[in-house]
């Protein structure tokens, strides 16, 4: 494992990186999280001041058992079978509402996230020396249902990545069960391609890595991705063995210039991945896979973060033009509706005897008096606004528009709230209900 996890003069401080196991169905990523969370442990026991043990959320609400302890288990705040019993769903449908219901708890995830796994400003003390600061796991471990789909393509799994990825260093750990890719090359490229969806749908970083290697070794796997005239080879022979069998005269012609062409396509994808085997039966690889983690994790902070705060700037900015043009619409609508009750303003009749805002031609104050004096005098400099004949009201509307303007302003900027995640959040609660 790279030593940068770790400081050699104290307890490492260094925020630790979130490891996002997906994969198909059985291809071992609890097992493989069970492995790395034991090798983890035991860098802690070997080193307990300098490294914390990781940080492990089981994300899989349909799961009997797992064989490893979880610090936030899904389960612990949804009951999968009870959500299935009362929306009436099945199993797939069952786990994708229990993950938006999980979901709607983002903000208390991330907070105990970021209050156990990043640096925590130092305490007030009396003590002369401070003591010195708690190491933080090198790791936060993440175990995901086996339905892909519904983690990857759900509004809750989008939710769950950007928060964490807002806050950490994350990285894709893709598992592959390798006997079973490996057995042809359709198989393959079927698993490539889904790795690809998964990539461009997470824009994080992705390690694709060979699991049950104890079985079959990754190589075969490795060499299709990194020599075209491998699998290009490998293709043939199944061709031939599909005529010499009898089961492939049709599908073998374009399925093949398919693949083929495909596989000249992934190429540059192949390139953007790192690639490792391991049997998370023995334990074979594991330190393999920690290298490629230190890797991914520099991309991260070099490729990833920046594009990810140019996203953040880019939507914060759609959303305050919404908020302007809904607040421009708001006036207009009120304008509208004013007119349309032949007051030419905002219910001023109204206001004027419930002790709203007095009209113009009854100022209660001198201030009130003197304002208008210098309204009138402004009156002739002033342009454009409402369409009214009185230039007199119209400068005031404006003024009062203004004001008005501003407090909604303030008013939607209080109600977008700082994470947009957590309104999501409670997007779904709501439409649960
Ligand atoms: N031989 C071998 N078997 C493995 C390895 N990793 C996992 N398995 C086996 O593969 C099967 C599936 O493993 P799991 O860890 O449950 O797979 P999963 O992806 O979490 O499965 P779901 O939770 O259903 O998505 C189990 O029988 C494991 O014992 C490995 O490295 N080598």
């Amino acid at each position: 494992m790279a030593s940068s996890t770790t400081s050699s003069t104290g307890p490492s401080q260094q925020p630790p990186v979130a490891v996002i196991c997906v994969g198909m169905a059985g291809s071992g990523k609890t097992t493989f999280i069970q492995r790395i969370n034991a090798h983890l442990h035991e860098k802690h026991q070997q080193s307990p001041s300098t490294t914390a043990p990781p940080y492990v959320l089981n994300l899989d609400p349909a799961v009997r058992s797992v064989p490893f302890d979880s610090n936030i288990d899904i389960r612990d705040s949804v009951n999968y079978k009870e959500v299935m019993k009362q929306y009436n769903l099945g199993p797939n449908g069952g786990i994708l509402t229990s993950l938006n219901l999980f979901s709607t708890k983002i903000d208390q995830v991330m907070g105990i996230l970021e209050k156990r796994c990043l640096p925590q400003p130092p305490q007030p003390t009396t003590e002369p020396q401070q003591p010195p600061p708690k190491p933080l796991p090198s790791h936060i471990l993440l175990d995901t249902p086996g339905q892909i789909e519904v983690f990857v393509w759900s509004a809750s799994g989008t939710i769950l990545l950007s928060a964490l990825a807002s806050s950490f260093p994350t990285v894709i750990a893709y598992i592959i069960d390798t006997p079973r890719t490996t057995a042809n090359t359709s198989t393959f490229m079927s698993n490539m391609l889904y790795a690809i969806s998964i990539l461009y749908k997470t824009r994080l970083p992705m390690i694709l890595v060979f699991n049950k290697t104890d079985v079959k070794d990754e190589s075969e796997a490795v060499e299709w991705m990194r020599d075209f005239e491998a699998f290009q080879a490998a293709l043939r022979k199944e061709e031939e063995d599909m005529v010499e069998g009898g089961s492939g005269s049709g599908g073998g012609g374009y399925m093949g210039s398919l693949l083929n062409s495909m596989s000249l396509v992934l190429e540059e994808f192949y390139n953007a991945l790192s690639v490792v085997g391991v049997s998370s039966m023995t334990g074979e690889g594991v330190e393999g896979f920690f290298e490629a983690v230190e890797g991914k994790r520099e991309e991260f902070e070099r490729d990833y973060k920046p594009e990810l705060a140019r996203r953040r700037a880019e939507a914060e900015t759609q959303k305050t033009q919404v908020r302007e043009q809904e607040v421009s619409r708001m006036m207009g609508d009120m304008a509208v509706s004013s007119k349309a009750k032949g007051t030419g303003r905002y219910g001023a009749g109204a206001a004027g005897k419930s002790g709203g805002r007095p009209r113009r031609e009854e100022p209660e104050t001198v201030s009130d008096a003197e304002a208008m004096d210098e309204d009138e005098s402004e009156e002739g400099e002033e342009e454009g606004g409402l369409e009214d004949p009185d230039d007199e009201e119209m400068t005031e509307d404006a003024m009062f528009e203004e004001g008005l303007k501003a407090r909604y302003e303030a008013a939607l900027r209080e109600q977008q709230g700082p994470a947009a995640s957590v309104r999501s959040a409670e997007y779904i609660k709501r439409s649960q209900g």
